[in-house]
């Protein structure tokens, strides 16, 4: 590598004859700074101006508005004037708002307005300088580019390649010439730190630095250093499909989210933050990333986890049981028959064999077969399941579910309405009037008003008034009901699904082979334990949400998102992953993974990506792989390679960030664990490690660990039992399980109890892999009685 430094600090050596190019980028750094300070004064100018408006009007809110109520032309216009007030005010807001986001973006840039400048000679054309950062930076001209986005296409240049022949992308085509120069800047307080020129693609000096730096509560941008093959990702336009397979610890999330970054620029026109989604592994994780784009100027996208998809859908009627519990449970039964057969059901349920009986049990209901449940009033019957499916199936099949459901919708909110008509004679209705209390006397008497009642013929009036009652009176009562119609409920998807584990004859004509899986059976039992009791295991929920959705129509459920994001894909399982396909009908998916890490048993059988690769035509696909583990150190990385097969392991490589060796401490027994773990956290505190993971196997197990650390630990040292519910990743010590660790690091890890016992299975060794690569400087593991056999031998401590 061929990298001269201009300064002392990251890099070696210091070139006194180079002196005068940095002077010179001195001299330019100036005048940049001095242009961010010109546009913020005026922002702050107008910030100032649009705070004292908007102070001013919620001051004088009330004052302005026109207060009466003394009839109803008055209250009226009176709700005129709020209105016209609150959109003043609104108004008034949204240019404070963007003011204020100008500010926040040049504070930043003030500290740090760029950080790579290339020096470009386009074919038959001049050499054009072009200095990058996270946001541009345009003269007051309008015309002086003083700092391209990241994300321009002549930004690529950087990322892409060396000095020498070079080209870059733009809408409509490409362009070539020559890569004069490549320089790097570190830039913090506005002030230059060090300045190198490099010929690699992005200097490793560098990415040194950033990558020796302690880790955080959340995950930081990589704009500076972002890699080329990273960049493919991020910018790739031309997929439907992306899948990336990546070592642990390869960039996989911070590509990801650098391409949300890229797509939101690229595509702003046409393209908003709620349009695109990412699923996450869970809720730590969620908060984990949750300022990377806000960082880089951004508004966050939807982010959410699959649980919460089930839970939206299943959540309120069913008691449904999640992955983690699933796993859990499997390896409590593990070596029982049950345990055999519930294995096969939750890798059978995962299978795409299931999703196509799915698919071809949808094309049958299409024509019948769908279970609808019977609207009913205490003990009348207002639409009876028989009338409902006749009234859908009248509807053409070619309509599609999401018509012939909104249809049937419409007809049973119109039978509501009749049917409260046809209750006015009705017994309990009078009854149930005669105890109306004054409030909705009121409101029936506001009501006829309105629609002219009360004139001179008094009794007539009164009658109104009473059938006004009655009718309020019926309509609250079916309240619940309509409210059900409207959200489709009336389709009884639970049942629906159930058939196909009541009826061999059904499912077989289902399955594309016309074959029952083996262990049908025990399925259908399990069901009618399971479901029959308003329960739901793991593996049923995501079938149930598939079959659920889909006769109401995708469409209708989220018709509208354009780019979804799946991290952590080694653990959806093939069903789940065509699930997102059919329920996005209209987005591109960037799925991102990495098959060593896939820990669940749902996903196993697919080598942990099978499912996704499948989802789209081979020409709409691109299926990348990142060997490069970045976030530890060699040592680290070299070990936990030893962890997996060999042949599992071929493919990654380290980058060369060395560190201390991984330390192996076999401890006599549960309290000598805890003693030493204890003095090792204290020790590693006082290095500086500023954040530390311990991460036992289990939810519980990490309960004991923490609540053993609490009592062994001075009172002043912060100490977090990190479970499924919290949201935010504390600084300092985190106690965890292995689950929740997934997609997250720390400074420096502690494994809590690698033994043979908690990590003896060929399934754990993925887990225990998992566990080891979130560490980025340092990693002990420990045990009590005998290792774990995965455990590669080392020269370290025993
Ligand atoms: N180009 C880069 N420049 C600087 N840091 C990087 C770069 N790529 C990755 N990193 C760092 O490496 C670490 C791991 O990155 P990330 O979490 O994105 O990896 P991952 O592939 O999603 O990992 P895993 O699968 O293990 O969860 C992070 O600290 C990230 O900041």
């Amino acid at each position: 590598m061929n990298t001269k430094v201009y300064a002392q600090g990251v890099g070696k050596s210091m070139d006194n004859s180079s002196l005068a190019p940095r002077e010179e980028e001195e001299k330019r750094l100036l005048t940049v700074l001095e242009q961010v300070g010109r546009r913020m004064r005026k922002e702050l100018a107008v910030l100032g101006e649009r705070r004292g408006d908007v102070v001013g009007i919620r001051q004088e809110f009330w004052e302005d508005v026109r207060m009466n109520f003394s009839d109803s032309s008055e209250v009226a216009e009176t709700w005129t004037s709020i209105v016209q007030q609150a959109e003043v005010l609104a108004e008034r807001e949204r240019s404070h708002r963007v003011a204020s986001e100008a500010v926040e973006r040049l504070t930043k840039q003030f500290d740090s307005p760029y950080f790579a400048r290339i020096d470009f000679t386009e074919r038959g054309g001049g050499t054009e300088v072009v200095y990058i950062g996270r946001a541009s930076l345009i003269g007051e001209d309008g015309e002086t580019f003083y700092v391209y986005d990241w994300r321009a296409p002549v930004s690529s240049l950087f990322y892409d390649h060396e000095p020498g022949p070079a080209a870059y992308r733009v809408p409509d085509g490409q362009i070539e010439g020559e890569l004069e120069l490549k320089r790097q800047f570190v830039i913090r307080g506005g002030l230059m730190k060090h300045m190198f020129d490099t010929s690699e693609t992005v200097g490793d000096e560098i990415l040194q630095a950033v990558l020796s730096e302690g880790s955080d509560t959340a995950m930081k941008s990589i704009v500076a250093t972002i890699q080329k093959e990273q960049n493919g990702i991020i910018r790739d336009e031309r997929h439907k499909l992306l899948v990336v397979q990546g070592a642990a610890g390869s960039g996989k999330t911070s590509a990801a989210l650098q391409r949300i970054a890229y797509l939101l620029y690229r595509f702003r026109e046409t393209l908003t933050p709620d349009q695109i989604i990412l699923f996450s592994p869970n809720p730590v994780f969620k908060g984990y990333i949750s300022h990377v784009l806000p960082d880089l100027g951004e508004a966050n996208m939807r982010q959410m986890t699959f649980r919460e998809l089930i839970e939206a859908r299943l959540g309120r009627r069913f008691e449904v049981e999640d992955l983690f519990s699933q796993t859990e449970a499997l390896a409590e039964l593990e070596g029982t028959a049950e345990g055999e057969a519930r294995e096969r059901a939750v890798k059978y349920k995962g299978s795409e064999h299931f999703f196509i009986t799915v698919e071809n049990y949808l094309k049958r209901l299409e024509r019948e077969g769908i279970q609808f449940r019977t609207l009913r009033f205490r003990d009348m019957t207002i639409a009876s399941s028989e009338e409902i499916a006749a009234q859908f199936y009248a509807v053409e099949a070619s309509d599609g579910f999401a018509t012939r459901a909104a249809t049937t919708k419409r007809w049973l909110l119109q039978r509501l309405k009749a049917w409260v008509e046809s209750q006015m004679g009705e017994k309990w209705l009078e009854e149930a009037a005669e105890l109306v209390d004054q409030e909705d006397i009121q409101r029936a008497y506001v009501d006829v008003r309105r629609s002219g009642g009360f004139h001179d013929e008094v009794f007539d009036d009164e009658e109104q008034m009473s059938l006004r009652l009655k009718r309020q009176v019926a309509e609250e009562a079916i309240a619940p009901i309509a409210k059900a119609v409207r959200s489709y409920r009336f389709i009884d998807a639970v049942s629906t699904y159930t058939v196909l584990f009541e009826s061999r004859p059904t499912f077989a004509s289902c399955a594309p082979d016309g074959l029952l899986p083996q262990g049908w059976d025990w399925m259908s039992l399990r069901a009618e334990e399971t479901i029959g009791r308003k329960r739901i295991d793991h593996e049923d929920a995501t079938p149930l949400m598939y079959l659920s959705e889909a006769l109401e129509g995708f469409r209708r459920v989220e018709g509208d998102i354009q780019h979804v994001f799946v991290d952590e894909a080694q653990d959806y399982s093939p069903f789940q992953a065509a699930f997102l396909r059919r329920r996005y009908p209209r987005a591109r998916m960037t799925v991102l993974g990495d098959f060593n890490q896939a820990i669940y048993v749902q996903s196993q059988d697919s080598g942990g990506f099978g499912g996704w690769t499948r989802l789209m035509a081979p020409e709409a696909t691109s299926v990348l792989r990142l060997t490069t583990s970045y976030r530890s150190t060699e040592q680290i990385v070299d070990f936990t390679k030893g962890i997996l097969a060999p042949g599992d392991a071929a493919n990654i490589s380290p980058f060369h960030r060395s560190g201390e060796p991984p330390r192996l401490i076999s401890c006599a027994d549960p309290g000598a664990l805890g003693e030493r773990a204890a003095a090792d956290i204290a020790e590693l505190l006082a290095r500086g490690h500023g954040t530390i993971g311990v991460i036992a196997k289990t939810a519980s197990e990490a309960a004991d660990a923490e609540a053993l650390l609490k009592e062994l630990l001075a009172d002043d040292v912060p100490l977090t039992l990190v479970t499924g519910g919290s949201a935010e990743l504390p600084k300092g010590v985190s106690v965890l399980s292995s689950y929740l660790a997934k997609g997250i690091e720390f400074d420096a890890v502690l494994v809590w109890d690698a033994s043979a016992k908690r990590y003896g299975r060929e399934k754990d060794r993925k887990l225990l892999y998992t566990v080891c690569t979130r560490a980025l400087h340092v990693l002990h593991v420990y045990w009590t009685g005998e290792p774990s056999p995965w455990l590669p031998e080392t020269e370290g401590e025993r």
